[in-house]
């Protein structure tokens, strides 16, 4: 099996990760806390009361877990697509798979990849909505000191089933829009490429970052009703499900609530995905 795909999405993801992270904790904030007006109010309260650390909280789990996650999802796309279409990467721009096979591909890596995900993921959402200030001496001390405290505290508090709440409506966000990246993906780099010949860099940016957007924002609805979920372990239960989740939801704060976070989803999506798929398409290229 090429190992070589599991490790360009390894390097890569890590590179997108550290640029997109600070837009990330807003979104998480935005997306689960109502003491925020918008997007320039909650990075305006982020950075005087918590300092540009603020932004960064959390990410040290994601750094060593994007490790597994984007390697699974690129490796197991592209090992799918060989599976289904006797090609290699290599060989894939000579003969170019289907959309179908593109689709179908993407979705087995999504459904892996978030399994993988689920618990590093409810770490990160629960670590980026601790408000409490790191800078003031005197503050008062946040719920969880750290990553590795945070899993062991979920672990006695919620089970070790609590270490995956929340990841069932993470496959659900991911397998379809995982899908829906790879071929939006492959379908902007066969446009503005000539047949037979590999996509510019200038190509593989804008159309890493277009991919990055449209499967963003196909998953904001189950982003926003994932995000509650996980922290949705804290305290008394306020949803039965992910169903009564979108339910309540809706009925408190109308259809609105589904898009919430959009715009910063998109606005992190292009810098990211586009990063990321320059430096997956580089390795792989300078490695084949
Ligand atoms: C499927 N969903 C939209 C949730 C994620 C797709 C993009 C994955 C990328 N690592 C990123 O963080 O942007």
């Amino acid at each position: 099996m090429p190992v070589e795909e599991f490790m360009a999405g390894w390097i890569s993801g890590a590179l997108g990760l550290v640029l997109g992270h600070p837009f990330d904790t807003v979104k998480v904030r935005l997306q689960t806390q109502t003491t925020y007006r918008g997007i320039t109010d909650c990075m305006v309260k982020i950075y005087r009361h918590e300092s540009l650390l603020g932004f960064f909280k959390g990410m040290s789990f994601p750094i060593a877990s994007i490790a597994v996650v984007n390697s699974v999802l690129f490796g197991v796309y592209s090992n799918t697509l060989l599976a289904l279409t006797a090609t290699s990467h290599q060989e894939r721009r000579a003969q170019p798979p289907s959309y179908t096979h593109v689709f179908v591909a993407g979705c087995t890596g999504g459904v892996l990849q978030a399994y993988c995900l689920a618990p590093f993921d409810l770490i990160k959402v629960r670590l980026q909505n601790q408000t409490e200030s790191r800078v003031q001496p005197g503050s008062p001390q946040p719920r969880y000191r750290g990553p590795v405290h945070c899993a062991a505290t979920i672990f006695q508090e919620e089970g070790p089933r609590g270490l995956f709440r929340g990841a069932w409506t993470l496959m659900l966000r991911d397998t379809p829009t995982l899908g829906i990246y790879f071929v939006t993906y492959e379908g902007l780099c066969r446009q503005y490429t000539p047949e037979g010949q590999n996509p510019s860099s200038a190509t593989v940016l804008v159309a890493g970052g277009f991919a990055g957007i449209a499967s963003w924002v196909t998953a904001t609805p189950l982003d926003v009703i994932k995000s509650r979920m996980q922290m949705d372990g804290l305290g008394p239960k306020a949803y039965h499900g992910l169903l009564d989740c979108m339910v309540s939801s809706f009925r408190q704060e109308g259809l609105g609530v589904f898009f919430r976070g959009l715009t910063i989803n998109s606005a992190r999506a292009f810098p990211v995905n586009a990063v990321t798929f320059l430096s997956y398409e580089y390795f792989l290229y300078s490695w084949g």
